[in-house]
This record gives C-alpha cells, sequence and structure tokens, in this order.
C-alpha cells in the first residue's frame, strides 16, 4: 500500500494530532506512567515534540513543544528528543515519530537481544508497513542495547539508519519500540501493526518451548 506523504503541519494541527495519538495509545495501555514520547514535523528545519515526564495519554497543547532539527533539544522536552530529531535528520519522508513502551515491546525486545535484530515474516499484517506488499517478504527490527545516554543512542541509531533504508522500526531492549511514517496515521498503524507482530514472536516462543 503507498501513501502520499502528509504535507508540513501547523503547530496546532500538530498539537492535536499528538494530543489524539497519545490518547488512542494510552487506552492502549502501550505508554504506561510517563512513558512513550510522540513528535511530529512541521516543516523542514522543526518538529513539534512532547514535553518530558507527563501521562502522554493526558497531553494538552501546552506540553507541545518546537524543536530545531538540527539543534539541541528545547528545554523541558522529552528526554529522548535526540532519538526523534534525528529521525527527522536520517528520514526526510517521515512526518511523525511514536515512541511506545508496551509489555510485548520491552519483554520481547530483552529475550531476543543478543541475536541484535527481529526478523518478522510469513504474517498478513507485515502489508500494514510501509510498502510491504506480501506476507513473504522479511521485516527486519533491529533491537539496540538500552542507553540512558540518548546523544550515544542516537549516533548507533543513525549509523544503522544510513545503512538500512528499508527499517519502519526499531527496539530499545527492555525499554520500548520506535517507528515512523509519513503520515501520523501511517506512524499509528505501525504501532498497532507492530504491537501484534511482536505478540506473535512472543507467542511462537511459547509455543517451541
Ligand atoms: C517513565 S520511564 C520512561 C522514560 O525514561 C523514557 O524512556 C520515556 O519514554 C519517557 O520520557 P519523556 O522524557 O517523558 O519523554
Ligand atoms: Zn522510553
Amino acid at each position: 500500500m503507498s501513501i502520499d506523504p502528509a504535507p508540513a503541519a501547523t503547530l496546532s494541527e500538530a498539537a492535536r494530532e499528538i494530543v489524539e495519538v497519545g490518547r488512542f495509545l494510552s487506552v492502549r495501555n502501550f505508554v504506561p506512567a510517563t512513558s512513550g514520547n510522540f513528535s511530529r514535523r512541521l516543516d523542514a528545519r522543526t518538529a513539534a515534540v512532547t514535553r518530558s515526564g507527563v501521562d502522554k495519554g493526558e497531553l494538552v497543547e501546552a506540553d507541545i513543544l518546537v524543536a530545531d532539527i538540527h539543534a539541541p533539544p528545547p528545554k523541558g522536552s522529552s528526554a529522548e528528543t535526540p532519538l526523534h530529531l534525528q529521525l527527522y535528520r536520517d528520514r526526510p519522508e517521515a512526518q511523525a515519530v511514536l515512541h511506545t513502551h508496551s509489555v510485548v515491546a520491552a519483554l520481547l525486545s530483552n529475550l531476543r537481544l543478543p541475536e541484535g535484530e527481529l526478523v518478522l515474516q510469513d504474517f498478513e499484517l507485515l502489508k500494514a508497513l510501509g510498502d510491504t506488499r506480501t506476507h513473504e517478504a522479511a521485516v527486519s527490527i533491529p533491537i539496540f542495547p538500552n542507553d540512558q545516554d540518548i546523544p550515544r543512542l542516537a549516533d548507533k541509531v543513525t549509523a544503522m539508519l544510513t545503512r538500512r533504508t528499508d527499517l519502519v522500526a526499531y527496539l530499545i531492549a527492555g525499554h520500548g519500540l520506535y517507528t515512523w511514517g509519513r503520515s501520523m496515521a501511517e506512524a499509528r498503524r505501525h504501532v498497532v501493526a507492530l504491537e501484534h507482530l511482536l505478540t506473535y514472536e512472543l507467542e511462537k516462543m511459547k509455543v517451541r518451548r
């Protein structure tokens, strides 16, 4: 399925999309406590990003801050803002970035870390990811070790994104999922599809024991 890139958003449009997606992800238990963070590209140089430390299911417009993609993160913005800004630099087509902390993303990434990647294959739902057109496609999700030094982690992710143009998401071990899209709707669809695909993988591991 090919999706036209979403046009750049005004700050109030971006804030509305971010508040809505926060509620959507929160009721599904994908962003417990104050975990998770979201952003929306505004134009070639700037992006709207969530404030740090707030419940992402209860965001209000004042919790959305403007970041310069090429500058240090604004004061008060998400502790993981560098991971969002780096994606807007590395993926010019990215219009939205979503980070979630679901049980399955934290758990499976921990269990599979030694392999450094998860390869998803043979599931029809793969067709909800980017331009994947068949269940036979192999969709790779890299897994990075968790790191409290976010700029250092962002450098590792950038190195991977430069080598691998096929990626739609990555996992941070014991932490959660990062995915992006050419619109907020596509990024949200990636979160939901990946939640199911990761659950399939976890269930497969149980069956094989
Ligand atoms: C509540 S622990 C989660 C945080 O450490 C972090 O990983 C996270 O996702 C949210 O950080 P935030 O600074 O609120 O954007
Ligand atoms: Zn996090």
